[in-house]
């Protein structure tokens, strides 16, 4: 589904570059933790996936769309199927959690009815359903990246984009987060994480990709944190954390299984067990009842790799499915989010004018072709075609960037239901639907069917 192809990026005149020959693949429901130390290149990997920045060489595609081709007005629709976590939460202050949440679906032109009913329902999801009234600065860290998240998953993203995620929160707050995430990629949306969080990585046990100056380091599926000792891998870790004054090496976790990353063809993200099980404590445990069986990391030594692709069906379809049987696994499908979307049926004319929640807001003006994306100026890459000295994309103050959108194939068969007089707010809702439902199966490029359907 996303596909980095010999990506190297500078910015700037830097000498080194931010990312360097990275190849790589992420597929639907996938779950993958991006580690590395600071400056390795986490966070320009994320914003490569959101289109934010471009390759200077090399490629990055999604659904078979090659992001670097991609018209500048196709960017907003595009970017409406990704949901964006930060560290920072980037709450809008002056809202509620309610229109912070509704904001989201507001810029879709989603109607007022659907919006109260998804919104709370989504905000009940995480838990959020009582202090829906409430500003930002009314509650806790960890209940604004709830809050945050809740945001981000309204309009059931087909990617989500998780950049530290948990880098402000205790411990509990941060278990909490990473079980909504968990529910998030259980319906089948990938989550790509980038993380410097420890515990975390190694209680869930999901594929983790490592970054070092800009290369590929490792990518494990069913990864701890740690590389295996002796590898390449763990040196470079190591050695980071040594000259950061962080530990070199915690005692680690025991597994069961280990996934050697240099195997020609690595088994699809759903192949492999997880011990990412809900019922895990709340708190990081490295041994305990929930703890995998003993069993000591495998001696054999791990090749540090810069081309290193993991070797994924080539057929996303195939690997959707194998991959379908894991995201549920340990989670309790009643905790599930029902990313229904909005059913078409349910959607009402739109509403021009705001939708008062339950606290009264001002809102922006759903958006429009007219309100093209941005690029930063850094970003800017010859290649793209209208890529400028536009201000850099702010996902709080530009409403056509705010919000990704989705559709679950039962939304999407809804939504080709011909009904008379569509608004134009309806046909942008029901195309970033197919958008995220194209991303989804991947198959046969982003927007060719949705330009069949027009
Ligand atoms: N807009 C920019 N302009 C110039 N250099 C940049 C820019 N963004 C990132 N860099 C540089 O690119 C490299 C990779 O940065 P990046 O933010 O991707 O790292 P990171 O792994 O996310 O770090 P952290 O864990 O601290 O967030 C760093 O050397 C950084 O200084």
């Amino acid at each position: 589904m996303i596909r980095f192809e010999h990506v190297t990026r500078h910015y700037g005149d830097a000498d080194a570059p931010a990312l360097s020959d990275i190849s790589i693949e992420f597929n639907r429901a996938d779950f993958v933790f991006l580690i590395g130390a600071s400056g390795s290149g986490k966070s320009s990997l994320l914003r490569m996936v959101l289109r934010e920045s471009l390759p200077q060489q090399g490629k990055v595609s999604v659904a078979g769309q090659n992001l670097s081709l991609m018209l500048e007005r196709r960017v907003p629709e595009y970017r409406r199927s990704i949901g964006m976590v930060f560290q920072d939460f980037r709450l809008l202050p002056d809202k509620t959690v309610y229109d912070n949440v509704a904001f989201a679906m507001r810029v879709i032109g989603a109607s007022r009815s659907t919006i109260r009913k998804q919104v709370m329902k989504i905000l009940s999801r995480v838990k959020l359903d009582h202090l829906a009234k409430r500003f930002p600065h009314e509650i806790s860290g960890g209940e604004q990246q709830r809050a945050a998240i809740a945001r981000a998953i309204v309009n059931s993203p087909a990617i989500i984009l998780a950049d530290e995620p948990t880098g402000n929160l205790d411990p509990r707050a941060s278990e909490e987060v990473m079980k909504i995430l968990r529910w998030i990629n259980a319906s089948g949306t990938t989550v790509i994480m980038a993380t410097h969080d420890r515990p975390i990585v190694d209680r869930m046990s999901r594929r983790v990709v490592q970054l070092h100056q800009g290369k590929l380091v490792r990518d494990e599926p069913n990864g701890l944190y740690d590389p295996p000792e002796g590898s390449e891998a763990w040196e470079i870790l190591s050695a980071e954390e040594a000259a950061t004054g962080l530990r070199a090496s915690d005692p680690m976790p025991q597994r069961t299984q280990l996934h050697s990353v240099v195997a020609p063809a690595a088994p699809a993200p759903g192949s492999a067990p997880s011990s990412d099980a809900e019922t895990a404590a709340p708190t990081p445990q490295p041994t305990g009842p929930q703890a995998p069986e003993p069993h000591a990391r495998a001696a054999e030594p791990v090749t540090a790799v810069n081309h290193y692709r993991v070797t994924w069906p080539q057929d996303d379809a195939a690997s959707d499915s194998a991959s379908d049987s894991q995201p549920g696994a340990g989670v309790d499908a009643a905790d599930l989010p029902q990313f229904d979307a909005i059913p078409a049926a349910e959607t009402e004319p739109a509403e021009h004018t705001p939708a008062p929640g339950p606290a009264a807001s001002s809102e922006p003006t759903p958006a429009t072709e007219s309100a093209e994306p941005t690029t930063d100026p850094v970003d800017t890459v010859p290649a793209a075609p209208k890529t400028g000295s536009a201000p850099r994309l702010n996902w709080l103050s530009h409403a056509e960037d705010q919000s990704p959108p989705t559709a679950e194939p039962k939304a999407e068969q809804q939504s080709e239901v011909p009904r008379p007089r569509a608004s134009a707010a309806e046909a942008t809702y029901a195309e970033s639907q197919r958008t995220a439902e194209q991303i989804r199966s991947s198959k046969g490029g982003l927007f060719r069917r949705s330009r069949r359907q027009r």
